[in-house]
Parts: C-alpha cells; structure tokens; sequence
C-alpha cells in the first residue's frame, strides 16, 4: 500500500518535547470533555478500547510467506464507535479490515472506543491515544488506520502520540482507487479526487513541519504555529500547481465524458434497452455479469475490483437485445470526492431502464449495504430507475438470511452466481422488466433488405416469421423509429 500523500518521516521528526506538551493540553482538554458528555455513555465501556476479535490476518500458515512479502504495511486499526450496536460496531471496523487488505496491508489489530463523537484533536481520546500507542510497539504496526474521515490536525496530533503513519478511511479508498483504476477516464478521476482530499491537508503538513522546526528551536508550545517560512512559500507553490493540474483533469475528464455520453445517446437513438448492475463491493456483480453474458470481467475477491464500467451485449431468452453494465462498486461513507468524481459513471446507473440491485446474500447483514446503496442510487437520481434485487452468493448463505431478505423485498431472487442457480428465473424476469417497443406491425421485407430483417431481431421483437416469394413477412414490435425505416423499405399490411 502507498500512501504516497502523506510524509513518511513526519512522525519520526516530531520533537519529543512538543509531543509531550501536546499530550498534556490534551488531557486536561479530555477532562473537560469527560465532565460534559459522560451521561449518556456507560463508564465501562467508555473506560476500555474494545477488541475486535478476528481481524488479524497474520501468518497462519508458512506457504502464506511469499504472497505477504509483497505487503509492505503493518497496520493496527482504530474506530469510533457514536451510534449503532456494537455488532455494528465490529462489522464497521471488520470492513475496514478488509478495505486495508486490499491496499494491501497486514492487519495486526484492531480496538474501537465507545465516544459520543470523535476527539476533535486526536479522534480516539488522547488516554486511548497512548495505550494504542503501546499496541503500536506490541504488535509492531508501522501504520494506524482509522475508521473516518479526520481532518488534517487530528492526523498530527494523533502521530504524534501513536508516533506512527495515520491515515483515515478515505485516503485508503483512495488508495486502493488509485491502485484498480485501469482506463484514462477512470486514472484520471482518481487523481483529480486525491489532489482535492490533499490540497487542505498539505497545509496541515506546512504547520506540522514548521511546528516541528519551532518546537525543536524554541522550545515548548505554540510558537511554530503562524511561522510564515520558506516552507510556507513552498506550499503555496504546491498548491498552485496541485490546482492548475486539477483544472486540466477536470477538462480532460469533461471532453472524456463527452465521448461516452455519445456512445450512450447512440445507444439511446437505437433504442436498445439497458440494464445497470449496481450494488455494494464485492457482492459479486462482475460475476453476475460473466454469468449472464459470457464476458472476461475481472472477478476478485477483492474490494473495488471494478473501477471501470463494462458495457457487454446481451440477449434475452425471447431474443430481445439489450445492454448489460457492471459498475463501480458502492460502499458505505464513499468519500464525498470520489461520488462527485464516479458521478459520470454512477450515471450509467440513472440512464439503465432496469437495475439489478445485487447484494451479498452470504455477508451477516445485506440489509445495511441495500441501504446504503440505495442511498447513492438515489444521490444519482436513478430512484424511478425499477429495480431487481438480485441475492447472490445463495450457494454460500445463511437460509434464515435469504429468507428474511426474500420477504421483506418485494422484487427479490436468490441467485448463485458460481452455480448459476437461479439464472435462468433471473433472465426471465429481465425479460419481462425491460420496457418493450412500441410500435406493432405486420410487414413485407423484400429480400434485397435482409439487414433490416436483422435489425428487428435485434432491436425489437419478433412475434411471426414467414418467407414468402416477395420477401420475410414480418409480425414484430419495434420502436418509432425502425418501425419508420421498415414502412420506407417494405410494404405494411394490417396485422391480424
Ligand atoms: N460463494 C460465492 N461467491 C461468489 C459468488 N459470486 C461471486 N462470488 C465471489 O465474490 C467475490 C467478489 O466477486 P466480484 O464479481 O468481483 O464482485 P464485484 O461486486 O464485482 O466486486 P467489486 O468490483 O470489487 O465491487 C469473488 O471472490 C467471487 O468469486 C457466488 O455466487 N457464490
Ligand atoms: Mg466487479
């Protein structure tokens, strides 16, 4: 994993003494804290970082060896816990843990802090701080990640005390984002989402080093902080440079769009019904669509194996065409950078006349990522879009799970998309769900005009088939504007 955003050496130089005074006011500040919000919380709870049990993904077994070599990082991680069970609690920091496999760290550990909201200096308490510093030394973590978005100040403080690398749930999706995305569009909005997540933290970085150089030079606290130095002007520099790159990308990525928003009116002109596959990461929509179509799509047991939408032809079992598109998975809490930058591709899912809503039916909970998805598709104003809820993994879960699921969803089918259960039932409901052609009639296609033949078969559907000494006498539903070309070429008659 390559946090290459952030300071590798920042943690190392921070100045003990600063460090140390830090902590102080932090406490005192904690006190307070303690002193206003304890009611609502229990002491207990409050008193212990809770760990969540199982998240190590440690060696087990020594042929592991070479396949870890290539993971760089070590890494413990920290959540906030504010509302929810503390069953949600753990399954927020269980995806975490897997989000950071992804990127390719090690997870070591991982503890949670009961909290009204996170401490606005070092996210967990600064109490909690330390003893996760001391977890740090125990396990040998080289970074901690937390379950959140934190600003740039509570990065520092917190490596100041854990005295490692910090990053927070969004720089790993980003991360991660970065580390999938194979098209020019898809490379290019990344970037242009990481320069925005950088741009207000690379001041934080300019304070931290000032701080740093001014708490080593001048002794105890504050001094550093309004330091206007070479560093100051460096920064400006950067940023100027960050911001003119992001406004060429956001050109680039604007004529990019242009492109496929031709394709996708193409597609729109011709009438060809389309089909969105959306759903949470890793529900196995990239597998539903090589299930349906036969088409090569990376399948990964991985977070965000699909960062570039696939556009793939498929054919109902009446012969009807349409299109079939995978998308980007959704997670919860996508950093606000990246909705507005996958925008353009979430849009796929608005323009589909159909969804295949596909969730993970083996995961504990469906329910919460059909939520939380939900929740995008209605961001992108794809509400009205009709929906299927496609339950897969049906091979591998819980029969109590698909039946609660299956009853509280009223266009719901459980589908395996390694077995292929339940494709057939979901073809056909396809079928049925995609909107049909309008236009009704009954004509006579000479033979010089075969394509045209062809075109129905395509594009509408054909519901008779005779051919005669003139020519194939068609009895077809077609859209407004074949249905033209067809009275242009042939001869219509009445349909019976
Ligand atoms: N047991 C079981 N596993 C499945 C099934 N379908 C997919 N998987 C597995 O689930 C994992 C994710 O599958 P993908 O198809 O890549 O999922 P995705 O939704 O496209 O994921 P992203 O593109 O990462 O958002 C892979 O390890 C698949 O092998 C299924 O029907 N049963
Ligand atoms: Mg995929």
């Amino acid at each position: 994993m390559t946090f290459s955003s952030l300071p590798q050496d920042q943690h190392s130089r921070a100045a003990g003494r600063r460090a140390d005074a830090l902590m102080d006011e932090d406490i005192a500040r904690t006190a307070l804290d303690t002193e206003r919000d304890g009611e609502q919380l229990d002491r207990e709870e409050r008193a212990a970082l809770r760990r969540v049990a199982g998240l190590s993904t440690e060696l087990r077994d020594v042929t592991e060896v070479e396949y870890r070599q290539l993971r760089l990082e070590r890494v413990v991680l920290v959540g906030v816990w504010t509302t929810g069970t503390a069953e949600d609690a753990d399954n927020s920091l269980a995806e975490l843990a897997a989000l950071a496999e992804t990127a390719g760290a090690m997870v070591l550990d991982g503890v949670i802090q009961r909290r009204d909201k996170p401490d606005p200096a070092t996210y967990i308490g600064s109490g909690k701080a330390r003893e996760l510093r001391d977890l740090v030394l125990e396990t040998g973590a080289d970074t901690v990640v937390c379950d959140g978005e934190l600003s740039p100040g509570q990065l520092i403080h917190l490596e100041d005390v854990v005295k490692v690398k910090v990053v927070d749930r969004t720089a790993l999706i980003l991360d991660i984002f970065a580390q999938h995305a194979t098209s020019r569009e898809g490379k290019a909005q990344v970037s242009l989402a990481q320069m925005q997540y950088m741009l207000p933290r690379l001041r934080g970085w300019g304070q931290s080093l000032s701080r740093q150089m001014g708490g080593g030079g001048s002794g105890s606290s504050g001094g550093g902080m309004a330091t206007r130095g070479p560093g100051e002007t460096k920064i400006e520099t950067d940023r100027r440079r960050i911001r003119e790159k992001m406004a060429k990308l956001r050109r680039e990525i604007a004529a990019m769009k242009t492109g496929r928003d031709v394709k996708r009116q193409e597609r729109r002109r011709n009438q060809v019904p389309s089909v969105a596959i959306a759903g949470y990461t890793n529900a196995g929509k990239s597998s539903l669509l090589n299930q349906l179509t036969g088409a090569g799509v990376l399948v990964e047991n991985a977070l965000f194996a699909t960062l570039d939408p696939t556009v793939r032809r498929a054919e109902t079992p009446s012969g009807r065409v349409y299109t079939l598109a995978d998308t980007v998975g959704f997670v919860r809490h996508l950093p606000h950078h990246l909705v507005e930058a996958f925008r353009s591709t979430m849009e796929e899912v608005g323009d589909a006349d159909l969804i295949l809503h596909v969730v993970d039916g083996a995961h504990p909970v469906p329910e919460e990522q059909l939520a939380a998805v939900r929740e995008v598709i209605r961001e992108v104003g794809a509400a009205d879009v009709p929906e299927i809820v496609v339950i897969n993994k049906a091979d591998a879960a819980d029969p109590l799970v698909l039946q609660r699921l299956l009853r509280a969803e009223k266009r719901a089918l459980a589908v395996s998309a390694h077995t292929g259960a339940g494709m057939e039932e979901l073809l056909e409901w396809i079928d049925r769900e995609l909107p049909r052609p309008d236009v009704e009639l009954r004509v006579l296609v000479p033979y010089t005009e075969g394509s045209l033949v062809s075109r129905v078969h395509a594009e509408g559907e054909v519901l008779a088939e005779e051919h005669t000494a003139d020519g194939t006498l068609l009895t077809a539903r077609v859209h407004e504007e074949l249905a033209a070309d067809l009275r242009r070429a042939g001869r219509e008659t009445a349909v019976v």
